[in-house]
């Protein structure tokens, strides 16, 4: 994922080259892009509500996930669709596939198969996290697409990940590690030796590799975003390596 910038040749020459990308789409595909986007806006805008309702009402956190999940899972699962939309909008497959693909794994691998985890403060600190992550996220795409982007809008979707993405991560990272003496007691998703595939898999050392996976793998798309944030707020030009 290295990267190399070059210099640019003013705000104005980048605006237009960027203008011209965007001109690309077909109308099918931002008529869909529009559809989609203002969709996931809308279902995390409706967890986000569901969140705080919930916590006002019981004056807990604790129930929260199982109140939620479905609406989670529904749209967390759906922003698979990210990796196929890589095809026609420019963004990286590599840091999109990362990105989803360990979304995926918490929402099903993690909170939904391990109930005992689901009461843990660490999980309502990623719910949060993504769900302001995602309302921004989304809203920026639709009025991008539409041409009316609000500036607070593009401010915030190239600002808040600066905290909200290592706290998301310290949240999931939590979650996992609080996941581990059940995974163990339990033996889940593990396969034993002797069996008829002569293969075995141990899910409680899965989890640990996944979990020191973060350490090379995070930084990455932290960087990624800090090299988009350079190149959206302050016109630099960027240009990715990785695929
Ligand atoms: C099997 C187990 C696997 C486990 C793996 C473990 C390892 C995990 C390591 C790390 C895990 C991280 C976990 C994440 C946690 C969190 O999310 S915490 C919450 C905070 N998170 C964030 O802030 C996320 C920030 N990151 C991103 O947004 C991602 O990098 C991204 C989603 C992949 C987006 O990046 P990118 O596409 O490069 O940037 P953009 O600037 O948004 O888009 C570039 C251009 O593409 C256009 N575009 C993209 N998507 C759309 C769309 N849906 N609709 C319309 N247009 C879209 C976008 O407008 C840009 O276009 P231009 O304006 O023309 O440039």
């Amino acid at each position: 994922m290295a990267s190399s910038e070059e210099d640019g040749g003013g705000n104005g020459a980048v605006e237009e080259k960027e203008k011209g990308k965007k001109r690309k789409l077909g109308a099918l595909a931002t008529a869909w892009l529009i559809f989609y986007n203002v969709a996931m806006t809308a279902g995390w805008l409706v967890l986000g509500i569901a969140m705080v309702r919930f916590y006002i009402q019981k004056g807990t956190h604790r129930g929260l996930f199982r109140s939620v999940q479905k609406t989670l899972k529904f749209f967390q699962t759906f922003a698979l669709l990210e990796v196929v939309h890589c095809a026609v909008v420019r963004t990286s497959v590599l840091v999109t596939g990362v990105q989803v693909s360990s979304r995926i794994f918490m929402v099903w691998f993690i909170a939904h198969s391990i109930k005992q985890i689901q009461n843990e403060e660490s999980v309502i600190l990623f719910l949060v996290v993504w769900t302001v992550t995602e309302i921004t996220r989304y809203s920026f795409y639709t009025f991008n697409l539409l041409n009316h982007l609000p500036y607070f809008i593009k401010w915030a979707r190239y600002n808040f990940f600066i905290i909200l993405y290592p706290a998301g991560v310290a949240g999931e990272l939590l979650t996992i590690y609080a996941a581990l003496p059940y995974v163990k007691k339990t033996g889940m998703f593990s396969l034993r030796l002797p069996n008829k595939y002569n293969v075995s898999f141990d899910y409680y050392y899965f989890l640990i590799i996944v979990m020191f996976s973060y350490v090379p793998l995070f930084p990455q798309l932290y960087f990624h975003m800090l090299r988009q944030r350079r190149r959206v707020l302050h016109g630099e030009v960027i240009v990715e390596k990785d695929d």
